[in-house]
């Protein structure tokens, strides 16, 4: 019903005189309005902070409008809805985004010039939403991206971090954390919605009672927080549809202890308050997973519970039978993150809706649908009894419960083989008892979806293999995918301008199969020049930018050749700085004339290292070495120049991928799940140096080896490689690289010799040295192919061209038809 609904629907619109404008003058009206009552500066002087304020405020309002006009039409069509739970959403800036979804960019642009202020400009002004770690994160934020622009009735659940991912801060080649206070200056892309706010309760201990004659268990909380909800409207392209992100941030619950006040230890009493907020304070700076960790399960429950009592109310308003729950609600576990939400929704309908556990339970086990991220075992979270007991004692006994029943029904199946039992309980016995979160997300899960084909076999084969083995129906995967509006339309605009030419349309935009049809100007001299064009523009900001960072000017004929990820030793950002030790070594070693064969090199490396992560940290600093050796040698000049790019957020991304033309994605094989970074460069007209893992397998089959540099280990050779006899020699000129660095030829000698103790003596676990010599041969095989300008043209061409499939739009289809039954429900005006 309209509020005041006494003067209806157009009446309304004349009052507001119909939606926001979005010609110049109105948005320049917009911002000055801002300006004065937002920003509260006078209209005739605001500096360029300011003025992207006000300008966020204008750009909010009509993310606003779309939104109500959104959520009134699901609200009316009531159609299943998706509710995505994630622990992290690495959303970056919001302003360039909104504005190209909503389509205004250049009306924006022209209000601002009008005004005397440049729109670029304004939009460095924003700073990064950082409120996830790595790929798991961006994967979402790129999903709800596609969610909204492809129509799906979809909401976003997670935790507004007070503190985002840390800031990377340089030292001496050091990496140093500092906390990312991101919202000290507000934040225009959220509103504070008061009036939505649930309270959660934890510890505490669990009674018998009897209502309405039936025995049932009540959880009397040892303390409670109230969860309130912060709204970002997330803007569909090319369409009305705006959904919604809701962010959860801890409040002191409105009960006051008044044991303290009555004590008259007021502070005391506010200090207790403040504890409250702690739990949505800082995300956890590390992409590995966690054990143990109170704070960080509390975080889970508190997200978890404040979310499924905003899903339930917003079902209760419209059904009053939980049958229908399940056509109504698809509940999404972003890994094992979000997977407590399993035994809360069990707790909620036995505890509190009394349904009994037969039917609770059928409702649980239809709703669920749990993604895995991880291909590394030991990697899946577990989280000790004690500490469940501890904090969520009411969710523990419902675990034990629901495991207690698979295990019943699964030696029906299996008979008394123990050992499978074992490793398939819920419940890992031993000296600590543990709960093992995935395998309670897969027993209550109707699917679980690798992150691509590559990991789907792991999970069969490896990760999964007894639960495969008893519903093979269960598993599937959806190969990853990124947004190509953020990834080309915002990131790299000439290049998007130059495919539209071509195409003769940008409806590749929002249908980006029609990339396809480059392939048959992929050869075309014409657009091959326009192509490289785009390119050097691109690689003359980078370059800027990399003077900016470091100091160090690099030539825009060089090859820029790009790895950037967070640091792990699996992802093997050791192998690349070794390749470039064993560079600069044979351009030392050659003489005036083999000089002027040597294909000239930026190596540009960036990614933050988890603060406990030791070997990490040591990888930043030797790259650091070995870039002051050879950026001050000038010996060796242009010819080679070794870069780590500080703070590496999803902003540098969008301005380092468009300026590359080389990328490494060359983790061990059968180590990365999916790997999304490949697909942004891939998009980008980048070409790709990987091994032969993770969804880069599909890229290959897309874009053809021949377009690409595979080397290495493949997934089923990697084990053998590993069992083998550790004495066999690594090749000499690996074996040379490691000893530079062992005998100090960088410096900090004994700093660095834990990690090249890491690659010898036979450890060497994720095989830098046996896949040292074909790393060399593709690297060889890139400088061969780069100086061929016509044919490295063309492969760019065709990266490009094949990378639809790799767009997260695809990956959502693929999700709403075969893991969440969702349809789209298009917002009419
Ligand atoms: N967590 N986690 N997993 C990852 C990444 N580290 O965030 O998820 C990403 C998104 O699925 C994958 O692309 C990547 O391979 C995998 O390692």
């Amino acid at each position: 019903g309209f509020v005041g609904g006494k003067i209806g629907k157009d009446r309304m619109f004349e009052l507001m005189d119909g939606f926001l404008k979005n010609d110049p003058i109105s948005l320049q009206k917009d911002i000055l309005h801002h300006v004065e009552y937002t920003v509260a500066r006078s209209r005739f002087s605001f500096d360029d902070f300011e003025a992207y304020q006000a300008l966020s405020h204008s750009v909010r309002d009509r993310l606003i409008e779309r939104w109500h006009d959104t959520q009134q039409h699901f609200k009316k069509k009531d159609p299943k809805r998706l509710y995505f739970l994630s622990l992290e959403f690495l959303m970056g800036r919001s302003l360039s985004n909104s504005v190209i979804n909503l389509g205004i960019r250049d009306q924006c642009a022209e209000a601002l010039s009008q005004l005397g202020f440049e729109y670029e400009v304004l939009a460095e002004q924003e700073g990064d939403a950082a409120l996830g770690n790595g790929g798991l994160a961006r994967l979402s934020a790129c999903q709800m991206d596609s969610l909204a622009t492809l129509d799906y009735p979809a909401w976003g659940y997670g935790l507004r971090y007070q503190y985002g991912l840390f800031r990377q801060i340089i030292l001496d080649g050091f990496q140093l954390e500092q906390p990312d206070y991101w919202l000290n200056f507000g934040n225009p892309w959220e509103i504070e919605r008061v009036h939505v706010s649930y309270p959660v309760k934890f510890y505490g201990n669990v009674k018998e009672d009897v209502v309405n004659g039936k025995k049932c268990k009540v959880w009397i909380p040892g303390e409670t927080v109230e969860a309130v909800a912060y709204d970002n409207p997330i803007p569909g392209y090319g369409t009305r549809n705006t959904i919604n992100l809701r962010l959860w941030a801890a409040k002191p619950s409105d009960g006051y202890d008044i044991e303290s006040y009555n004590t008259g230890d007021y502070i005391n009493a506010i200090v207790n308050r403040q504890k409250a907020e702690i739990i949505s304070n800082v995300l956890y700076p590390d992409d590995r997973s966690y054990q143990g960790k109170e704070l960080r399960l509390k975080q889970q429950y508190f997200f978890v519970s404040a979310s499924l009592q905003d899903i339930i109310r917003r079902f209760k308003d419209v059904h009053g039978n939980f049958d229908d729950f399940p056509d109504k609600v698809a509940l999404q576990l972003n890994d094992t993150h979000p997977s407590i939400s399993i035994a809360e929704l069990m707790r909620v309908l036995l505890d509190e809706e009394h349904l009994g556990w037969k039917k609770s339970w059928n409702i649980v086990k239809q709703v669920f649908s749990f993604t895995t991220h991880t291909v590394l075992p030991e990697a899946l979270e577990k989280v000790p009894v004690d500490l469940f007991q501890n904090v969520l004692p009411r969710h523990l006994e419902i675990i034990y419960d629901i495991n207690y029943a698979f295990m019943e029904e699964l030696k029906k199946k299996i008979g008394q083989d123990y050992a499978r039992l074992a490793r398939m309980s819920i419940v890992e016995e031993g000296a600590t008892k543990n709960i093992r979160v995935a395998n309670l997300s897969i027993v209550c899960s109707h699917t679980v979806d690798g992150v691509s084909r590559a990991h789907y076999e792991l999970l069969k084969t490896r990760v999964f293999k007894d639960f495969y083995e008893l519903w093979p129906e269960k598993f599937q995967y959806k190969t990853n995918g990124v947004t190509q509006r953020r990834w080309i339309v915002v990131s790299n605009p000439s290049l998007c301008a130059l495919i539209s030419k071509w195409l003769g349309t940008d409806s590749w935009i929002r249908d980006i199969d029609l990339l396809a049809r480059l392939r048959e100007y992929a050869s075309n001299s014409d657009l091959q020049k326009e192509w490289m064009m785009v390119k050097k523009i691109n690689k003359m900001r980078l370059a800027e930018y990399i003077e900016t960072m470091s100091g160090v000017k690099v030539s825009l004929d060089a090859m820029f050749d790009v790895q950037i990820k967070r640091i792990h030793e699996y992802k093997r950002q050791l192998l690349n700085i070794l390749g470039v030790i064993h560079r600069y070594d044979c351009i030392k070693n050659m003489d005036k004339n083999e000089r002027k064969k040597v294909v000239p090199r930026v190596c540009i490396i960036g990614g933050k290292a988890p603060p406990g992560y030791e070997i990490a940290k040591k990888i930043i600093k030797l790259c650091h070495a070995v870039a002051e050796t050879i950026n001050n040698d000038d010996d060796v000049g242009d010819l080679l120049k070794l870069v780590f790019i500080p703070d590496y957020n999803v902003s540098v991304a969008e301005l380092v991928i468009p300026g590359s033309d080389l990328s490494q994605h060359i983790s061990t094989a059968g180590h990365e799940a999916s790997g999304t970074g490949s697909m942004k460069f891939l998009m980008n007209g980048c070409l790709l140096l990987a091994t032969a893992d993770g969804s880069t397998n599909e890229i290959i089959e897309e874009i053809g080896a021949e377009n690409m540099f595979i080397f290495g280990a493949k997934i089923n050779e990697v084990l053998t490689l590993r069992e083998q006899d550790s004495t066999v020699e690594a090749p000499l000129h690996f074996v040379r690289v490691v000893r530079m660095v062992r005998e100090g030829y960088f410096g900090f000698k004994d700093y660095f010799k834990s990690l090249c103790d890491t690659l010898e003596n036979g450890k060497d676990f994720y095989l830098l040295g046996s896949d040292f010599a074909s790393y060399l041969e593709a690297q060889a095989a890139a400088d061969i192919a780069y100086v061929d300008k016509k044919k490295w043209n063309e492969m760019s061409i065709l990266c490009t061209a094949g990378s639809a499939r790799f767009s997260s739009d695809r990956t959502i289809e693929d999700y709403a038809e075969k893991t969440w039954g969702i349809k789209p429900c298009k917002c009419p005006f």
